[in-house]
């Protein structure tokens, strides 16, 4: 098959592709947009995020202070309404909801973790306590919500604190509990913003693990928010912001070997937003000088990025074949980035 062909044949699927972004996906977030106005300035919150999440996933996102990380899962979580774009859990519109609505949803679809244990779980009472609380006001019968309350603990590995008043136990204790709570009511989608940032490292990794347990055992969707770069380690996808969109992915796979032996590999990928665009690495920019445009060359199976560089003369005199390190000769498929004539409108934004 010549290349020009197998171009041909990828742009006839790429005409055949139907359906709507984030169809099958769980959580789908298409373009998000949110503005604050403070004081006369506007703050863009988050610039046309889009993210999907498959039911069953444990993603964490990461990023720096002032990312978006939290007005996401303000959105997320049903308390904050975007500016612009298509929010969706599972069967909830999140940008159509009534308020009416909005607490069914966080009564029924989804649970929360908070980085401060005093938000998650009721001074007063015991951990066991704690947890059929939500039952309680769910009108669970008292027998049955006593046994799910023991049975989550034990999921959680905090067993042994039933009987115990947070002021008896240590932050990752607390913060276990608190995972028990949210998941009383037994939501599809569990949120747990920065549930570590109070912890130390040690203890942090027994919360990130019972995260991982309770998506493991219990099938629940896991949303974790944190600062805490060591969470790669424990969940399948790390989704990183940066300027209130997503920039890059770390997803890790285990690998089993021809000996049997497993191992787990990660792999960074870029995103490729809804528009089309691409964040290149800035090591990548550094190394090669890519500054201001860009030239682009569609090949049957990637695409290509050269630095815009004068180009030897072609032609009788000139290189017959084409050096390993050039782009090929123009041929109308090579572009400035953004691509000519690429609108936002034309985007689809
Ligand atoms: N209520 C608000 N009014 C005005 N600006 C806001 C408001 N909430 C957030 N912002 C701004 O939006 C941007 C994103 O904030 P956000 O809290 O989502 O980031 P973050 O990644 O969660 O940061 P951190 O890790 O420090 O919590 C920041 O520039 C922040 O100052």
């Amino acid at each position: 098959m010549t290349v020009t062909e197998s171009l041909g044949a990828l742009e006839e699927r790429a005409r055949r592709r139907t359906g709507t972004f984030g169809d099958g996906a769980l959580i789908v977030c298409d373009s998000l947009v949110r503005i604050y106005q403070s004081e006369g300035v506007e703050v863009q919150a988050l610039q046309g995020l889009d993210l999907l999440v498959e039911s069953g996933e444990l993603v964490a996102i990461v990023g720096a202070s002032g990312s978006g990380k939290s007005t996401l899962l303000a959105v997320l979580s049903g308390l904050d309404v975007p500016t612009a774009g298509r929010v969706r859990v599972g069967p909830w519109d999140l940008m159509s909801m009534t308020a009416r609505q909005r607490v069914d949803y966080r009564r029924s679809m989804v649970g929360f973790v908070w980085q401060q244990t005093a938000r998650n779980i009721v001074p007063y009472l015991t951990s066991a306590e704690n947890v059929a609380f939500p039952m309680a006001l769910a009108g669970m019968p008292r027998r049955a919500r006593e046994k799910r309350a023991a049975e989550l603990l034990d999921v959680l590995g905090v067993g042994y604190c039933a009987d115990r008043r947070p002021a008896q136990m240590s932050g990752g204790e607390q913060q276990r509990v608190a995972i028990a709570v949210a998941l009383a009511n037994s939501p599809e989608v569990l949120f747990a913003d920065e549930p570590t940032g109070e912890l130390d490292t040690a203890t942090s990794h027994d919360v990130l693990e019972g995260l991982r347990t309770v998506n493991r055992e219990l099938g629940t969707t896991v949303v974790v928010v944190t600062h805490d770069a060591g969470v790669s380690e424990h969940v399948q996808r790390t989704v990183a912001i940066r300027d209130g969109r997503t920039s890059s992915e770390v997803v890790r796979r285990t690998h089993t070997a021809e000996d049997g032996t497993e191992s787990v590999v990660a792999e960074e990928y870029a995103v490729l937003d809804r528009a089309g665009r691409v964040q290149l690495p800035r090591e990548y920019r550094q190394t090669l000088d890519l500054v201001g445009r860009v030239r682009l060359a569609l090949e049957s199976s990637h695409v290509s990025v050269w630095p815009d560089r004068p180009t030897p003369p072609r032609g009788p005199h000139g290189p017959q074949t084409r050096p390993h390190d050039e782009p090929p000769a123009h041929t109308g498929r090579h572009a400035a980035v953004p691509a000519p004539g690429t609108t936002d409108e034309e985007a689809g934004r």
